[in-house]
């Protein structure tokens, strides 16, 4: 738990995610697992069964730490184990657009979202986003954000996110990679707590290139920009990616950050994938999630481990203290 705030705060809002998902389990058993204050929106039937005690709120402040406190959010019928239903993507999605005003205006510290599925929100709802990360910088005014994914080992940012793995060297420009390193350095500062940031670049191609014998773009530009970039953000590289993810390594930087999804997420969903949480640096509110989606496989078996959820909420939790 975070250190003791030094005024009141208001308690976190979390998302119900897709019912037919883990979400609302790991919900549930994370209420037993940390005393930071939160509250669920959502359906309150989907989060009965789980032998939590639950009781329905009227509002943010009437949030309790002891029981499982759900702000009731229209996402109808009954949720069914592994089987999306069409008509509920829209109180899914609504319900994260909820959160946020919520955290807007004050009522919430913080969003903590629990997973959706994006093909069932594109199919029940037309849901136009790959993920919660792109729906999030469009509600917070199309902010630069960066999706950044952390355990006590080890933080990775995915300077690309969810597009197909052949666009990735034409999305990747000078722009959007000082961008995603000016972001990156500044939530580590004032959501991390670190005072100079030590901020590493993967390459693009295998061993980073090779002096351009495996692939240009490190020599064309890469490089270039991070030897500019260093003196402001403390950054270095680029790295070999195959090398830059063992113990040692880890302890020469704060934060790795990669040229796609992939290449960022697999360490960290290796080294921890239990403990890990996504958070989305560059919102104007504070956003954390955990790191696993939906997991259709064991839903509704009882099988689902809640220790990210716990995290998430925690580390929601202190960066609403560190805030202030
Ligand atoms: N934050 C989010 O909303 C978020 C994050 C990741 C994936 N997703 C979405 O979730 C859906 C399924 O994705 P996926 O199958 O690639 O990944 P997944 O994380 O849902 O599942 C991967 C594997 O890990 C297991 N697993 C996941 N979480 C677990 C937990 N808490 N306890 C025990 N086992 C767990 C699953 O059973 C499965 O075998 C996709 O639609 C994806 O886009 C959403
Ligand atoms: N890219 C994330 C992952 O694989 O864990 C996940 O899809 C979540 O993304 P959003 O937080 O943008 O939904």
């Amino acid at each position: 738990m975070p250190s003791s705030p030094d005024r009141p705060r208001a308690p976190l809002a979390v998302t119900c995610g897709e019912p037919a998902g883990i979400g609302p389990e790991v919900v549930a058993r994370a209420r037993a697992r940390t005393s930071a204050p939160f509250f669920v929106l959502g359906n309150p039937d989907h989060f009965a069964g789980f032998g939590i005690e639950t009781r329905t709120i009227d509002a943010p402040a009437d949030a309790r730490s002891d029981i499982l406190c759900i702000l009731p959010h229209d996402v109808p019928g009954a949720a069914i184990p592994g089987q999306p239903v069409g008509a509920q993507a829209a109180g899914v999605i609504s319900a994260i657009a909820r959160a946020v005003d919520l955290a807007t205006t004050g009522a919430a510290s913080g969003i903590v979202t629990a997973p959706i599925n994006k093909k069932a929100l594109k199919d029940g709802a037309g849901f136009p986003h790959p993920g919660h990360t792109e729906y999030l910088a469009a509600l917070g005014g199309d902010a630069d954000v960066v999706m950044m994914l952390a355990c006590p080992e080890l933080r990775v940012v995915p300077a690309t996110i969810h597009i197909p793995l052949s666009q990735v060297p034409a999305t990747l420009t000078p722009a959007t990679l000082e961008t995603v390193l000016r972001v990156t350095h500044a939530g580590l500062i004032r959501d991390f707590g670190i005072a100079r940031p030590r901020i590493a670049v993967a390459g693009l191609n295998p061993h980073a290139g090779e002096g351009g014998t495996m692939g240009r773009e490190e020599v064309d530009w890469i490089a270039d920009l991070v030897i500019r970039l260093a003196p402001d953000l403390g950054c270095f590289g680029p790295l070999p990616a195959d090398t830059m993810f063992h113990a040692a390594a880890r302890a020469g930087y704060d934060a790795a950050v990669c040229m796609y999804h992939d290449q960022a997420l697999i360490p960290i969903k290796t080294i921890d994938f239990a403990g890990g949480v996504n958070v989305t640096l560059g919102l104007p509110f504070i956003r954390t999630s955990p790191d696993h989606g939906t997991a259709f496989d064991i839903a509704g078996r009882g099988l689902a481990d809640p220790t990210s959820m716990v995290a998430a909420i925690e580390m929601a939790w202190d960066m609403a203290g560190r805030r202030g």
